[in-house]
């Protein structure tokens, strides 16, 4: 199994330490526009396999991108992060070009690869590369709601004072700040739903901090976050590779499920050795089904911005 991760930065590299230390995949290439940078990272993190215990081999590469042929899966973590106070829609007049660039050229070289799309705003991207690669849509994947789960559950636990293991639950729709729908009404705990054990104002806030979770990191950080992405991608490349036919939301073409057409949004799917297996059609409440509808409108309207 080889995975190319386009993009050296804080997002990539933590993707490819994470996949490195879960030692499933025999090679992972980085590779970055910045001279020497991807073979940089590529060594440092070759260091710490004795450290940490795996053989995954990790090499790095200065663009040139036939060191990532015969990929079986290609991360884009490629493009400009944003800074605090930014939308990830700001980031579409620099990194769609670069998005375009990347998966042309990574699709020269590996032809059957399966494509993840994290660099934002990452609905629209994972939108572009459908529209501009001839790859099938089984082969598009963007990475959003997995990281948006996650910190769901996090904010579930805080909120329920339980720990992590207890809590479970499912972020879709769009991954932006005002698009994120998390299912609150389906979160348990333990398989008990957690209004049980949380007042309306405590699921309020668990859903409010959810959808910001990105923002609030970037205004602390100074940058958008890396390690729970790095470890979202990780977990879904994992998926892949492992043809463990796991459920996770993420971003796919859409042509009627969720009552959506011609966007991609995230949905929950299933993941295994061919990319998304399935889109699992999961039964709404209305109120769910017009935040899913505003929340597609958010993304489309970004969509009108791409010069097709
Ligand atoms: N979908 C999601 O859940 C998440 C998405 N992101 C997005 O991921 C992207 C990367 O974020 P970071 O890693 O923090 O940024 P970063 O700035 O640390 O890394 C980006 C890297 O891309 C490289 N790059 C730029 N143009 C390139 C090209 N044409 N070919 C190859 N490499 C190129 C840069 O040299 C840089 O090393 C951003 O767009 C960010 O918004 C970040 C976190 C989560
Ligand atoms: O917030 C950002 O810009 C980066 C991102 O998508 C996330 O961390 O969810």
């Amino acid at each position: 199994m080889k995975v190319t991760v386009v993009g050296a930065g804080a997002v990539g590299a933590s993707c490819a330490e994470y996949i490195a230390i879960k030692d499933f995949a025999a090679e992972v290439v980085l590779l970055d526009i910045k001279e020497g940078y991807a073979e940089g990272k590529a060594m440092d993190l070759m260091q710490t396999a004795s450290l940490n215990g795996f053989d995954t081999k990790i090499t790095g590469s200065t663009n040139d991108y036939s060191k990532t042929a015969g990929s079986d899966i290609a991360v884009i973590t490629s493009g400009i992060p944003r800074k605090p106070g930014m939308t990830r829609e700001e980031l579409i007049g620099i990194n769609a070009g670069i998005v375009k660039s990347v998966s042309q050229s990574l699709l020269e070289h590996s032809p059957n690869a399966i494509i993840i799309v994290v660099s934002n705003p990452m609905d629209t991207m994972t939108y572009l590369v459908h529209k501009t690669t001839d790859l099938p849509k089984h082969k598009i994947i963007g990475m959003g709601g997995a990281l948006d789960s996650a910190r769901f559950k996090y904010r579930l636990a805080e909120a329920c004072e339980a720990p992590i293991s207890d809590v479970d639950g499912m972020v879709i729709g769009g991954h932006s700040d005002k698009g994120m729908v998390p299912l609150i009404g389906h979160a348990t705990r333990n398989s008990v739903k957690v209004s049980e054990f949380l007042t309306q104002d405590q699921m309020d806030y668990v859903v409010q901090e959810t959808k910001v979770g990105g923002a609030t990191l970037t205004k602390l950080l100074g940058t958008s976050a890396w390690y729970a992405p790095g470890a979202a991608v990780s977990g879904l490349v994992q998926a892949i590779a492992c043809d463990q036919k796991k459920m996770f939301p993420c971003s796919t073409y859409l042509e009627g499920e969720y009552g959506l057409n011609d966007i991609c949004i995230g949905v929950p799917v299933i993941l295994g050795k061919n990319g998304i297996e399935k889109v699992v059609e999961i039964n709404l409440s209305d109120a769910e089904m017009a935040k899913m509808a505003e929340s597609a409108e958010g993304v489309s309207k970004t969509n009108g911005l791409l010069e097709l």
